[in-house]
């Protein structure tokens, strides 16, 4: 069984599949969790072989990751400390990778989850604007094996957050009302409605407008859209004239390519 882990700044994600195929991955479920601690336990006896991993967080943190996972994959199976080791695969940002060019001058600083989602959407050969609604949102664009660059904002919660440190603007983190059309400049009438609301408005300025300049500069064939928060964009944005598809599984695909470009043994079977 192989688990492929995606280690965001908010949660931690996982699959767990027999197999690295896409169209595999594309079925699966991603789990969610808040502390990577919970993984052991939600992993139990399940037979892991080898563990894939995104992830955005620092060189202690993924440290910590790593002794966790060894010292369950060493309960599950009787090999050495060292054959283990080399059972856990940190992936990395480069210039080049299964077929597609970087576009940052140092690829090492462009975040692993976009360089994945890149990856992956590049098996496709088109002109695509990726979307990632997470922590942060990103955007980024590519033709057939180019990466051109992207966009990185705040996310709704480093918002919120940014509001809330002034400790005069005191707002609950959940609308009372649900969710309302933020293509309408609706108006708050409480604190929390008018962040909310403001957000929203944010968002869909930004992302109404950049893909209006995508479409005349790009010709953009395709959009992906993940994260989070990825679902609940998707419809606001259906009203575009523009094919979009919801991905939760992006990164995960995008992990899985550059794990088989590394280790040439992997073939998915037809
Ligand atoms: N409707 C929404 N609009 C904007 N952001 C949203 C929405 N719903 C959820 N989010 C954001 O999505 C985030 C959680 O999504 P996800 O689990 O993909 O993030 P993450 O673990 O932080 O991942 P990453 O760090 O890779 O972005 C939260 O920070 C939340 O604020
Ligand atoms: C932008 C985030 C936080 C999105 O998860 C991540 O991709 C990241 O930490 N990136 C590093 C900065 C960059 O991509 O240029």
């Amino acid at each position: 069984m192989y688990l492929l882990i995606d280690w965001g700044n908010t949660n931690l994600k996982y699959i767990v599949s027999d197999s690295l195929c896409s169209k595999v991955l594309q079925s699966k479920p991603v789990e969610r969790l808040t502390q990577i601690e919970s993984l052991i336990e939600q992993l139990s006896a399940q037979p892991i072989h080898q563990v894939l991993v995104s992830s955005v967080r620092s060189d202690e943190e993924n440290l910590r990751l790593k002794q966790l996972l060894l010292s369950h994959l060493q309960l599950i199976s009787d090999v050495t400390v060292e054959d283990n080791n080399s059972r856990i695969y940190f992936a990395q940002t480069s210039y080049q990778a299964c077929g597609v060019k970087c576009a940052y001058a140092e690829p090492s600083l462009l975040g692993i989850d976009r360089w994945l989602s890149i990856i992956a959407a590049n098996q496709r050969q088109q002109n695509i604007a990726l979307i990632s609604v997470g922590t942060a949102l990103t955007l980024d664009v590519l033709t057939p094996d180019i990466h051109l660059g992207g966009h990185i904002l705040p996310g709704r919660e480093l918002m919120f957050q940014s509001l809330l440190h002034t400790d005069r603007v005191r707002a609950h983190s959940e609308l009372e009302h649900g969710v309302k059309d933020p293509r309408v400049l609706l108006l708050g009438k409480s604190t929390t409605e008018c962040v909310h609301l403001g957000i929203d408005a944010i968002f869909w300025a930004y992302l109404s407008e950049s893909i209006d300049k995508l479409q005349n500069q790009y010709n953009i064939q395709e959009y992906l859209i993940t994260g989070g928060g990825g679902e609940y964009w998707l419809n606001q944005l259906l009203t575009k004239n523009i094919t979009i598809e919801y991905r939760a599984t992006l990164v995960f695909e995008g992990l899985a390519l550059l794990y088989k470009e590394h280790f040439k043994e992997y073939r998915c079977e037809k």
